[in-house]
């Protein structure tokens, strides 16, 4: 008896560089991805999240151990679901696969790590917005002040280790601060957030709500003394939100939907 596609063991590469023979179901996720995590790149425009190149947001294939990422340093009016890179979970990018001329984001070794240790995230997302990088600078983490962070992060956002780019040392940093905690943001110390999520929409509202929050929680500071909200608020109101707000289908709830609400 022959195995159906989806019994066959994932084939990471071939000797000549040709793509890997994939099941149906695996190319038509991995299009999916494709497609979303490049749309997602304009969200961090819009919100003006970046300056020239300087994030990235990266998708989990769900049902296979790959993700999608951005290359390295291309504009992001020029990104297209074609030209998002197909790694694996060591970062290794799949030969013979669209975009894999051109080298991934500078973090996929981070963002490889979250996947390879955290296989709850679906999505990853950095970026230097501002607020969030200069909390990042000093090193210090964002009090839970108001209720907005109660909602989407549970509590403060936490700063993660020193770490320079390139190896395993940003992921490990990430997955350190954040596994066990509620907070789907880090600051990662003098350099900026990373963000995680059900999806790769979820991280990338963590990462507007964190440079939101950062701004909001900055400018109080400036103005007077921070009035903490009390643990058991914190709780009901994450609680609250997490459980409630939104729509059932919602990834981060448990659903299968996050294309503008699409179910999929
Ligand atoms: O933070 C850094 C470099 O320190 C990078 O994430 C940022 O410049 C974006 O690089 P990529 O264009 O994703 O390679």
């Amino acid at each position: 008896m022959t195995n159906s596609p989806a019994d066959e063991p994932y084939v990471t590469g071939t000797d000549d560089g040709a793509a890997p023979a994939l099941a149906p179901e695996v190319e038509a996720a991995i299009a999916q991805v494709r497609e979303d995590v490049a749309k997602l790149h304009g969200e961090l425009v819009r919100y003006g999240l970046v300056v020239w190149t300087g994030g990235n947001v990266s998708g989990r294939v769900p049902g296979a151990d790959l993700f999608v990422i951005k290359p390295s340093g291309v504009s992001y009016g020029e990104l297209a679901a074609e030209n998002m890179i197909l790694c694996d979970l060591d970062g290794n990018v799949i030969p013979g696969t669209p975009g894999s001329e051109r080298s991934p984001s500078s973090d996929t070794a981070a963002h490889a790590y979250v996947y390879r240790n955290m296989p709850e995230v679906g999505g990853v997302v950095h970026t230097h917005s501002t607020f969030a990088v200069a909390w990042a600078a000093r090193g210090e983490e964002i009090p839970c002040v108001i209720t907005a962070m109660a909602d989407e992060f549970g509590g403060p956002i936490p700063v993660g280790p020193f770490a320079i780019i390139g190896d395993d040392s940003i992921g490990r940093g990430i997955v350190d601060t954040l596994t066990g905690h509620r907070s789907r943001a880090v600051l990662m110390q003098n350099h900026g957030p990373f963000t995680i999520g059900a999806s790769p929409k979820d991280a990338v509202k963590a990462a507007v709500m964190v440079e939101d929050v950062a701004r909001s929680v900055h400018l109080a500071r400036e103005a007077g003394p921070l009035i903490p909200i009390p643990q058991e608020a914190i709780d009901a109101l994450y609680d609250r939100y997490q459980n409630t707000s939104g729509q059932a289908e919602d990834a981060r709830r448990g659903g299968a939907a996050d294309r503008s609400g699409e179910a999929r």
